[in-house]
């Protein structure tokens, strides 16, 4: 049968889904391949009705990925946008924003931050002053409530999606289902196909999906994520993927300075200075220690 061109819209395991011209196909991969993504390209052979074969990926625009100790998992491919969702309430934690931050940098993805459910108001100034530091950082903040203000939230995000790549991230609670449904007219018609192909019905909140949008862009929806390991990152790529230390890296007395406890660190100087959050530089430190642990 003919090659066909398709992207894939879910992943479960070593099952696929991919859309080739709105149509759905169930893909697996040849051998026992993993290395396929939610947004990658591929080229299929199609074995049956509803069922192919991939037999080549694209070359990638972006690669997202975490990892542990033992190894990586990928999240998704082409992204140009990486949007972490936060809320007044549940608090939110500021290990999981950073290290997603740090996943974006590290894959010259741009990142922004969605504060959702502005409208509890006794909590959103403290919400705010925490989503400012990140603000100060250079990712934008955009306030949004996807309850009270539906239409509002829609014209504050559909003009950031159109025509992007965009993955949505965040933990359990803050809304990123309700606003996801917001901005993908049928997402739950979407869903149910992508569940029969993947034959996984009651997984269904539990694999990554890509969804088009009406005017050209895609959302992709990654499952609430709890951990976030980037054992993957050397140190170089680390010191990088925290912006704020841009203006720092080169001045220490050391070239190879790991910027941890050395003398005359410019890294540290500025944490005491007062000009780099001690909690990002905390999560920096963990992260080295997490890149040295490796195993793979
Ligand atoms: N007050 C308020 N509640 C909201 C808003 N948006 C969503 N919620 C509520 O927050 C709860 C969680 O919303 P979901 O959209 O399911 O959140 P989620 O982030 O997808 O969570 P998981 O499905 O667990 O990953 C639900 O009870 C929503 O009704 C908002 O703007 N304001
Ligand atoms: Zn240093």
């Amino acid at each position: 049968m003919k090659e066909l061109l398709g992207t894939i819209i879910a992943a479960h395991g070593r099952h696929y889904v991919a859309d080739v011209d709105g149509r759905i196909l169930q893909c697996v991969t040849r051998g026992k391949k993993t290395n396929v993504a939610v947004g990658d390209i591929v080229h299929l052979k199609q074995t049956s009705e509803d069922q192919a074969v991939i037999e080549k990926i694209d070359e990638r625009k972006s690669l997202l990925y975490r990892s542990d100790q033992y190894k990586s998992k990928l999240l998704a491919a082409n992204v140009t946008r990486l949007f972490i969702v936060v809320a007044t309430e549940p608090s939110f934690a500021d290990d999981l924003v950073s290290r997603a931050l740090v996943a974006a940098e590290s894959a010259g993805v741009k990142a922004h931050l969605i504060l959702n459910k502005t409208d509890v108001e006794e909590l959103l100034p403290r919400a705010r002053e925490r989503a400012a530091v990140y603000a100060s950082l250079g990712y934008p903040v955009h306030e949004v409530s996807a309850k009270r203000e539906p239409q509002r939230t829609v014209e504050i995000l559909a003009p950031l999606l159109a025509g992007e790549s965009s993955i949505f991230i965040g933990q359990s609670g803050m809304g990123k289902s309700s606003l996801v449904n917001l901005l993908v007219p049928d997402a739950d018609i979407a869903v149910r196909e992508i569940s029969a192909a993947l034959d996984t019905g009651k997984h269904t909140t539990t694999f990554t999906r890509l969804y088009k949008l009406p005017g050209g862009g895609a959302i992709i929806d990654s499952p609430g994520f709890q951990e976030f390991g980037l054992y993957h990152l050397t140190e170089g790529m680390l010191e990088r993927a925290f912006v704020e230390f841009a203006p720092y890296l080169g001045g220490c007395k050391f070239y190879n300075c790991r910027h941890l406890a050395e003398p005359q660190c410019a890294v540290l100087q500025a944490v005491e200075d007062g000009k780099i959050a001690p909690m990002r530089h905390a999560l920096y430190a963990q992260l080295v220690h997490e890149s040295s642990q490796t195993l793979y």
